[in-house]
């Protein structure tokens, strides 16, 4: 039988916030999760085999006509994200003519990447996509570029190359945050399943809060699971924002404005965010 609510969820850390401490208790049988990374989300959503869950902010652009964002949830950073890196054989400066090979996990990282190239530093690049492993994409590029997990086991793999940060790089030539991915839900699930919808998105909020408020219980369990040093993984986090106001707001539309210049989205768009009616008279569960 089809659950009520199917629900996406980002297999990398980034998200955990959200997750953590999410209620699942609360709803029984009425939702499900399916756990992949974003690329796979973003087909999964188009595709209408989720409802509700966080995929790439440019495929949220991509449908906007068939989505709204969900209030106050996302994946963005001002400046450094820690998990979104370019490595390359040579400074960035000189990537010009180069070719670069792009995880096939990613919609929004790929297209910062090439903005970052094309309109910041003014290179003509060539693309291959492959599977997230360095390695092999290093063998026949001149860089590549990896996300999530991916990216942050890398580096601790002490690669010799150079590494660029993709959030850094933003903020340094538009002094902008960026908005990586959004929880977007589809229109069409509104109507059936606004009252499910609301409590679903209360619980993303109140795991948030929870986290917020003591971050400690979900860094001993990433450092359980993936290992690393807990320092690192506090600085990771602290620098994740899983807001989305007016600032995040500002940066992903300059970022769709930018994308639409370079003939990578159709047009520019607004994103529409889906305000719960409920999420006011949400009380948390003890
Ligand atoms: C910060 C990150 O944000 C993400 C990057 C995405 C993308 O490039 O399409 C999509 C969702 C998020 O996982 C990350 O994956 O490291």
């Amino acid at each position: 039988m089809q659950k009520s609510l199917r629900i996406g969820q980002i297999l990398y850390t980034n998200t955990l916030p959200v997750y953590f401490h999410f209620d699942q208790s609360r709803f029984e049988d009425r939702i499900a999760f399916l756990r992949q990374v974003p690329a796979q989300l973003n087909e999964a959503m188009a595709r209408g085999d989720i409802d509700v869950g966080p995929i790439s902010s440019f495929s949220y652009a991509e449908h906007a006509s068939e989505y709204l964002a969900l209030a106050d949830l996302s994946v963005s950073a001002k400046g450094r994200v820690g998990s979104i890196f370019l490595f390359s054989k040579k400074p960035i400066e000189e990537l010009d003519g180069a070719r670069i090979a792009l995880t096939n996990t990613s919609a929004t990282s790929v297209n910062l990447l090439k903005i970052i190239l094309h309109k910041f530093y003014g290179h003509q690049v060539s693309y291959v996509t492959q599977a997230p492993v360095l390695s092999e994409m290093m063998q026949e590029s001149d860089g590549a570029l990896l996300i999530g997990d991916d990216a942050i086991m890398a580096i601790r793999q002490r690669v010799p190359y150079m590494i660029y940060d993709l959030g850094e790089l933003w903020h340094r030539f538009t002094g902008y945050s960026m908005t990586f991915a959004l929880w977007a839900v589809r229109k069409a699930v509104l109507a059936e399943h606004a009252e499910l919808l609301g409590e679903v998105h209360a619980s993303f909020l109140a795991s948030k809060k929870m986290y917020q408020r003591n971050p400690e219980p979900l860094i001993d369990y990433v450092h359980m699971h993936y290992g690393g040093e807990k320092a690192d993984w506090r600085q990771y986090f602290r620098g994740l924002q899983h807001s989305f106001d007016d600032e995040q707001r500002a940066g992903l539309e300059y970022f769709y404005r930018c994308a639409a210049e370079q003939g990578l989205l159709p047009r520019p768009v607004s994103v529409e965010v889906w305000e719960n009616p409920d999420s006011k008279n949400y009380v948390e569960r003890k």
